[in-house]
């Protein structure tokens, strides 16, 4: 099916948009009035370049408050009429009115709405009526439908919008009493669950498909089975897009239609965990960390400047290239790599390109949205690596990396959500906000399997930083854990008194006595338990947590976050007697 996008749903000027539509690959867009008043191209123009970056114009709106007023304004319609023609656009979108004099009188609305549509018929254009879900009288696709049916014209129908029906929780069953040829247009936005004002909901927190709450998949079979076959058109008003790079956003679009569409993609290859982590440093203060915790040094790279460092199941690839210390490349474990990375591409996701010295493995990689790379390991690769025969320590009971917390950018949350979703199959916890000292910061968790991604993002933009990135290593018994590594003098973050105070008030039952001693967090579900602690940050940018999952616990401690980032931003460090 055609794929078009609402100018609305990018940022920058009408030209930029334009650009971004076309390089991610839609086939149209719709054209919102502001875009083209605020231009300085004339339509005809406008027009010209759309043809030449392939793009048709698939819709002029919103032509607002027209319908069931004592009269209606055709002086005003005839002007746009004019400019739908100069841009080559079809099909007129006519929302439903909201002014509070509009009259409560369907058989009006049908007689105004017939009278525009047969103006339009006589230039060859169509009208889409639209149920705004906070239309003063009409704010239901059923009651646009009846209007529409009522006002009976062939160059009139409707337009369907996901977000106003399912954000009112409308029964789609009257969808089935459409015919296809009678829903001129189809616009798709998901949202979060909120609950506020329908509209400030519609104006602010829309976002593609498969990033919100919405069942707009099931609303695109519905609407199909219709026989509808015009353009599937993502109408998303957004203030984080807003302020996004339009070219990412439009590719993070095309991506959600992708998934949404149902688009065949090579399957998700079954995943093993992390076969590593790659963490760039720009001082030796990792390496006496990672030596510190246990790590061996296993070997140099034979080309390049990295190396691999080894605790059990758990590789570090230290880049000794990087200007801070942080999180450069994550890398999952694949039964098939060459299909991981074939799913990634068809998903969107930049190939990066890697420089192979000869005998070296072909590694596949992808870049995240935030520019982290995502590699596919299949077994061959550790072969990369000069062995030096150095042993990991032993008596540190930390044994696989159980999650790698990405802190990203302010307007990557649902983008990069989307991303890990859809390229590495991974399922969506409950997005949750972490209230940190600098700012508040929302953070969502994707897992398959043993591969878990945190996703820290601030919640507004302009905070410079408010989370590091954090690599937690799996342990069968966190306070042995933490003995050993106070025992071999790991700097490990300080948890104040008050913390375990309050912990004793919530749990009766619990013994907080070693968790004090030790410094250790505790959480608590019906599925189990979770024991989990902290090193100090290293280069001000990456730490590492040890955590244990008693019983079937699935969380992340995010309750105690909080209280790791006040101690991270106080810089307090575990000390000897730090409890007393
Ligand atoms: O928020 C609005 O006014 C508005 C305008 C046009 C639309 O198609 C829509 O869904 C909402
Ligand atoms: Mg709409």
């Amino acid at each position: 099916m055609r794929r078009s996008i609402a100018t609305v749903c990018l940022s920058g000027t009408l030209e930029e948009k334009l650009e971004a539509a076309s390089a991610a690959g839609f086939d149209g867009i719709e054209l919102f009035e502001a875009d083209l008043v605020n231009a300085p191209l004339a339509p005809a123009e406008v027009r010209a370049l759309a043809g030449e970056l392939g793009l048709t114009i698939d819709l002029y709106q919103p032509f607002r408050d027209f319908e069931a007023v004592p009269e209606p304004d055709f002086r005003r319609a005839e002007a746009k009429f004019d400019l739908m023609e100069a841009l080559g656009a079809p099909t007129m979108l006519v929302c439903s009115n909201v002014r509070a004099d509009a009259i409560d009188d369907d058989a009006l609305a049908a007689e105004h709405l017939h009278a525009l549509a047969t103006r339009a018929h006589e230039r060859g254009l169509k009208i889409a009526y639209e149920a705004l879900a906070w239309g003063h009288h009409v704010s239901t696709y059923d009651h646009a439908w009846r209007i529409v049916e009522q006002a009976d014209h062939p160059a009139l129908g409707t337009c369907l919008d996901s977000f106003h029906i399912l954000s009112r929780g409308t029964s789609l069953d009257a969808l089935d009493r459409i015919p296809g040829e009678k829903i001129l247009f189809l616009q798709l936005a998901d949202a979060p669950h909120l609950t506020m004002d329908v509209l400030q909901w519609s104006r602010h927190y829309r976002c593609f498909p498969g990033q919100g709450a919405l069942d707009v998949a099931g609303l695109l079979r519905r609407v199909l089975a219709t026989g509808y076959d015009g353009p599937l058109s993502l109408e998303v008003f957004n203030d984080v897009f807003r302020q996004a790079d339009a070219r990412r956003t439009a590719i993070d679009a095309m991506r959600s239609l992708i998934v949404l569409e149902g688009t065949p993609l090579p399957p998700p290859a079954p995943l093993h965990g992390f076969a590593f982590v790659e963490i760039a440093v720009d001082s030796p203060e990792v390496e006496d960390l990672l030596r510190a915790m246990g790590f061996a040094h296993v070997g140099p790279h034979r080309s390049k400047p990295v190396q691999l460092w080894e605790h059990g199941d758990i590789r570090v690839v230290l880049n000794h290239g990087g200007d801070a210390a942080e999180v450069v490349a994550i890398a999952v474990q694949s039964e098939d790599p060459a299909a991981s990375a074939e799913r990634a591409h068809a998903l969107l996701a930049p190939p990066l390109e890697r420089r192979r010295g000869s005998g070296e493995a072909d590694l596949e990689a992808v870049a995240a949205p935030d520019g982290t790379a995502v590699f596919f390991c299949g077994t061959d690769w550790l072969g990369d690596f000069l062995p030096t025969g150095e042993a990991a320590a032993e008596g540190v009971p930390i044994e696989r990396i159980d999650h790698i917390t990405l802190a990203q950018p302010f307007d990557a949350f649902d983008e990069a959500g989307l991303f890990y979703r859809s390229v590495l199959d991974l399922r969506p916890s409950e997005a949750t906000e972490l209230a940190a000292p600098d700012g508040l910061v929302r953070s969502r968790a994707y897992a398959r399997g043993e591969v878990r991604v945190v996703l820290n993002v601030p919640a507004l933009a302009n905070q410079d930083r408010a989370e590091l990135q954090h690599v937690a290593f799996a342990t069968g018994d966190a306070l042995a854990a933490a003995r050993a590594l106070r025992a071999r003098g790991v700097p490990l973050l300080g948890v104040p008194d008050n913390y375990y105070d309050d912990l004793e008030a919530r749990l009766e039952d619990l013994d907080t006595a070693p968790l004090r001693e030790l410094g250790v967090l505790y959480d608590r579900t019906p599925e189990g338990e979770l024991l989990h602690f902290y090193t100090a940050p290293i280069g001000g940018r990456v730490f590492f947590e040890v955590l244990e999952r008693r019983g079937g616990y699935r969380g992340y401690g995010a309750l105690n976050s909080p209280v790791r980032m006040a101690a991270q931003r106080r810089g307090e460090r575990h000390a000897e007697g730090a409890g007393a």
